[in-house]
C-alpha cells in the first residue's frame, strides 16, 4: 500500500547540506503496523513527513496505492509528540475538529467521538477543557482526534514520549486494542524498543544519519501483547535484544 522506492531527502541550509535520508526502500502492506526506530537525527520524522506529503523527496518516490504522494491526503493523518489541542474547545470539541473542517455529518461523528473518548478511558471528561486534563489525558484526546475520520494511514511521531512511563504503557496498550479492532496502516516512530515490540508487525531500524534501512525485524508475537510477564516474555525479550544490538 505505502511504497518508498529509493527515497532520499537532503536539506539545504546556509551552513551547507544535511543529508537526512538516503536511498530508503520500504513497502508497507494495508493494515500493517510498522515501528521505526533509530538514533536521534537519523531522519525518522523526515520519513513520516515524506509519507504525509508535507515534504517532497529529493530522490526516489513515495506512493500510496500506486499514486505518488505530492500533498497531504485526507485519509492520511499525522499525530505528533504534543497534543496541540485548541484550549477553548472541550475534549469532545477537539475530537470533532477534523469533522467540522471537512464538513462531515456531525451527528454521526459525534457518537463516534464519544465512543472513542470512552475507549481511551475518558468517560466523564468529554466536556472538560484541555487545562482541566493531565498531559496523558490530552494525548488521549489527540489520539481520538487522529482516529475520528477512520484514516487509512496513521503516522505517529513519538506520540507517547512526553508522558510518564506508566501512562505511556497504558496508551500503547489502548492503541494496540484500537488497532486490533479497526486496523489503520500505521507507521509509528519511537525511541522505545519495548513499545515497538508491543505494537509492531515489523520494526524498521534506521542507521545513523543519513538514515538508511539497516534491518527490518519481524515481530511474530500473538496479540494482544502485554508489557507484563506472560507466556511470550522470553520471545519478546529476544526480539528487543536484537533491536538493541542493531541500534
Ligand atoms: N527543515 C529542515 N531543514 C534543515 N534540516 C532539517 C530539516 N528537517 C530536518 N532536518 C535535519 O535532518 C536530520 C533528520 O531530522 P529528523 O527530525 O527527521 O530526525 P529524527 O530521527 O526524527 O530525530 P529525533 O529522533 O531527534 O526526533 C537532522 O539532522 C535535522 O537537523
Amino acid at each position: 500500500m505505502i511504497r518508498l522506492a529509493g527515497v532520499s531527502r537532503t536539506f539545504t541550509s546556509r551552513d551547507g547540506d544535511v543529508e537526512a535520508l538516503r536511498d530508503v526502500a520500504l513497502e508497507i502492506a494495508e493494515s500493517q503496523f510498522v515501528a521505526v526506530v533509530g538514533r536521534s537525527g537519523c531522519g525518522k520524522s523526515t520519513l513520516l513527513r515524506l509519507i504525509a506529503g508535507l515534504l517532497a523527496p529529493t530522490g526516489g518516490a513515495v506512493t500510496i496505492d500506486g499514486a505518488p504522494v505530492s500533498r497531504p491526503r485526507p485519509d492520511v493523518v499525522l499525530m505528533h509528540q504534543l497534543p496541540a489541542l485548541l484550549p477553548w474547545r472541550t475534549a469532545l470539541g477537539n475530537v470533532m475538529l477534523p469533522v467540522e473542517i471537512r464538513r462531515l455529518p456531525r451527528a454521526e461523528y459525534r457518537a463516534r467521538a464519544a465512543d472513542l473518548l470512552d475507549a481511551v478511558g475518558l468517560t466523564g471528561f468529554h466536556q472538560r477543557h484541555p487545562y482541566e486534563l493531565s498531559g496523558g489525558m490530552q494525548q488521549r484526546v489527540a489520539l481520538c482526534r487522529a482516529l475520528i475520520q477512520r484514516p487509512r494511514v496513521l503516522l505517529m511521531d513519538e506520540p507517547f514520549s512526553a508522558l510518564d512511563a506508566l501512562t505511556r504503557e497504558e496508551l500503547a496498550t489502548q492503541l494496540q486494542a484500537m488497532h486490533m479492532s479497526a486496523p489503520a496502516t500505521t507507521v509509528f516512530v519511537t525511541h522505545s524498543i519495548p513499545e515497538a515490540v508491543l505494537l509492531a508487525d515489523r520494526v524498521v531500524v534506521l542507521s545513523s544519519r543519513p538514515g538508511q534501512v539497516r534491518r527490518v525485524v519481524d515481530v511474530h508475537l500473538p496479540r494482544p501483547r502485554s508489557f507484563g510477564h506472560n507466556a511470550y516474555t522470553a520471545q519478546a525479550a529476544e526480539c528487543a535484544a536484537e533491536l538493541h544490538e542493531l541500534l
